[in-house]
């Protein structure tokens, strides 16, 4: 049944038949090999007290256009100077307005950890975050199949990235566990229907193992909103729209890392 996270995946898989066609697999591996190394982001994860993981977004298929961002590397800083633990930069270009370029330009200003935050179906589009400079890739369970997520979260390890590994329900936390998952996202929302429910994180965490990091996404208008999901076992908060929209985005990862 096509849903809403169907028809994103199809626009991604003619944007990627496209980049296949001008870079082989071949020529993305050489450069994913003489990329600087990846960072690793879990010692920053686990740190004591709130993580935020701060997200380039210029649109999104619920929302609309959110923010023009005209200079993501500079939003970027902002981002690592309010001490954020990690950037989200999304990579998708149709419904979401982010693009590979976008990657590059923000890896050229930080050194904190970078996430590529796009549908990733294929190992080819695994080498490409790792070309590009990422450090961090998401990996939507609703996605991907058993032996595809296992598959792409190998990889990711082998290039020396963490997958953050997205759910949205017990079942998908389960898969995501068995698959060796170490880094968790609950998505409060609903990439099939696009909507948000913010009960979603406290009904999924308590089945998320205490191995594992757990990172609360999507809908956290402010600080109060992270302390809440802190409260509720979070050990990381996504955020995008709030800080794109919001005045000043370095004063506002800070306030949320306060929230703890
Ligand atoms: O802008 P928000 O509501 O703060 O959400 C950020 C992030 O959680 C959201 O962009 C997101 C979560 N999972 C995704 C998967 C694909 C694209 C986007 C997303």
């Amino acid at each position: 049944m096509p849903t809403v996270l169907t028809d994103i995946i199809d626009g991604v898989r003619e944007d990627l038949a496209s980049r296949q066609q001008s870079t082989s697999l071949a020529d993305i591996q050489r450069r994913a090999e003489a990329a600087p190394a990846a960072l690793d982001v879990m010692p920053r994860l686990t740190a004591p007290g709130l993580s935020v993981i701060a997200e380039v977004k210029r649109s999104s298929p619920s929302r609309g256009p959110l923010a023009d961002i005209p200079d993501p590397a500079a939003l970027a800083a902002q981002y690592a100077a309010g001490g954020a633990a990690a950037i989200s930069v999304l990579t998708e270009e149709r419904r979401f307005g982010g693009s590979l370029a976008d990657l590059q330009a923000v890896r050229s200003v930080v050194d904190v950890p970078i996430l590529r935050k796009d549908f990733l179906v294929t190992p080819y589009q695994v080498w490409e975050a790792r070309a590009y400079g990422a450090d961090l890739v998401l990996l939507i369970v609703a996605a991907l199949d058993d032996a595809r997520l296992g598959e792409l979260l190998a990889l990711t390890g082998q290039l020396g990235m963490t997958a953050l590994v997205e759910v949205h329900d017990e079942a998908e936390t389960e898969r995501a566990v068995a698959a060796g998952a170490e880094v968790i996202g609950v998505n409060n929302r609903d990439l099939k229907t696009l909507e948000v429910d913010l009960g979603t994180f406290a009904r999924v965490a308590p089945h998320i193992p205490e191995h594992c990091v757990t990172v609360a996404e999507s809908g956290i208008r402010g600080p109060e909103a992270a302390t809440d999901f802190a409260r509720a076992g979070a050990d990381a908060v996504l955020v995008g729209e709030a800080l794109v929209t919001g005045g000043d985005p370095a004063a506002a990862v800070a306030s949320m890392r306060a929230g703890r």
